[in-house]
C-alpha cells in the first residue's frame, strides 16, 4: 500500500515569488522580508542588469545578429552570486538590508544600476536564450539545500520560474509614484536625474516588459496583489511575514498530521 507521505506535501525550502513593474518596490521589499525570515534574497533583474553591464563593457552591439549571439555566449560563461549584508539598525534608507551582487567575482551591485544598463536591460531580457540561461540559474539558487527559504523577485517569477512558490505576490503602485521612488532613489547617489527622464524610461521599459513574447510580466492567477502606492514599506513587508508564517504553521501542522496517519497506516497495516 503506497504511503500517505507521498501524497502530502512534505516541509521544504519556503518560496516566496515577489514581482511587479519597475520600482513598485519588489527588491526592496524582498530585501527586508528575507532578512527577518532569515532566507536568501535573489534579485533576478540584477542578474540581467549584470548580463547587460558585462555586454556594455565590451562595446558589443546589441541588436546585430552577431552582438546577440555574442551576449548568449556571455550569459553562458558568467558567474553571478548574491551575498546579503545585515542592516545596521531596523529602520529603512541606509540601514537597510543590501543584496550585493558578483559578477565573475567583482562586486557590481552599483555597476548595474547605471541608466545605461538600465537603458537596455529590456533588450537583453527578451532574449528568448538568454532567459533560459537565467532560469536554469534562478532555479538552481532556490534549490540550494542549506536554505530554509528564498525570497526571489522579478517579471516571471510566479508564472514561470518559481510557479510552485508557497507565496506569490504581485506589488503594483501608481506610475508616477513609481517614477518618484526612483528619482528620490537615484538623486541620493549624487545621479544627475531628471524626472519626466525617468518617468518617459520606466513607462518604456514597462511596456517591453508586458510586451515581449518569451515570459512577459504577468501576474500569476495565484499571486496576492498589494498596491504600494499607499501602503508603507513597513505593512507591505509585515503583510508578507504574517502571510508567510500562516502558511508555514499550516504546512508545520499538515506535516504533523500525516505523520500521526501514516504511524496509524502502518499500525493497521501490522
Ligand atoms: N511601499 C513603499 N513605500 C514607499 N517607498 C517604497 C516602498 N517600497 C519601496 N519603496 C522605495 O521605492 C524605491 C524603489 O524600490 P525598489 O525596491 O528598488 O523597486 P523595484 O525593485 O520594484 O524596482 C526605493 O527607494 C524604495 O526604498
Ligand atoms: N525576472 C525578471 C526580472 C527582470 N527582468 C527584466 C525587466 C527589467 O526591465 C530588467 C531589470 O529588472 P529590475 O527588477 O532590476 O528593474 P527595476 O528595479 O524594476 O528597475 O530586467 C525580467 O525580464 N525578468
Amino acid at each position: 500500500m503506497a504511503s500517505r507521505a507521498a501524497i502530502l506535501p512534505k516541509l521544504s525550502i519556503f518560496k516566496i515569488a515577489i514581482d511587479g513593474p519597475a520600482a513598485s518596490g519588489k527588491s526592496t521589499t524582498s530585501r527586508y522580508v528575507a532578512h527577518r525570515l532569515g532566507f536568501m534574497h535573489i534579485d533576478s533583474g540584477a542578474m540581467y542588469r549584470a548580463i547587460t553591464l558585462k555586454a556594455l563593457r565590451q562595446n558589443i552591439k546589441f541588436e546585430s545578429h552577431n552582438g546577440i549571439s555574442h551576449i548568449i555566449n556571455l550569459a553562458h560563461n558568467s558567474s553571478i552570486q548574491f551575498a546579503t549584508t545585515k542592516p545596521i539598525g531596523s529602520s529603512g534608507g541606509d540601514n537597510a538590508p543590501q543584496t550585493m551582487v558578483y559578477l565573475d567575482d567583482e562586486d557590481v551591485s552599483a555597476d548595474i544600476r547605471t541608466m545605461d544598463v538600465t537603458r537596455n536591460v529590456s533588450f537583453v531580457a527578451a532574449i528568448p536564450e538568454i532567459r533560459k540561461v537565467m532560469l536554469a540559474k534562478q532555479r538552481g539558487y532556490a534549490n540550494s539545500t542549506n536554505i530554509d527559504g528564498v525570497v526571489m523577485d522579478g517579471r516571471d517569477i510566479g508564472t514561470v520560474v518559481l510557479p510552485d512558490a508557497q507565496l506569490k505576490i504581485f506589488l503594483t503602485a501608481n506610475a508616477n509614484v513609481r517614477a518618484m521612488r526612483r528619482y528620490e532613489q537615484l538623486k541620493l547617489k549624487d545621479k544627475k536625474v531628471v524626472f519626466e527622464e525617468i518617468l518617459r524610461d520606466l513607462e518604456k521599459r514597462d511596456k517591453a516588459d508586458l510586451e515581449r513574447k518569451v515570459s512577459p510580466l504577468r501576474k500569476a492567477i495565484d499571486a496576492v496583489v498589494l498596491d504600494t502606492t499607499t501602503l508603507t514599506l513597513n505593512e507591505i513587508v509585515g503583510k508578507i511575514i504574517e502571510m508567510t508564517n500562516k502558511l508555514r504553521n499550516n504546512a508545520a501542522q499538515l506535516s504533523e498530521v500525516n505523520s500521526q496517519l501514516n504511524e496509524l497506516t502502518k499500525r493497521t497495516e501490522i
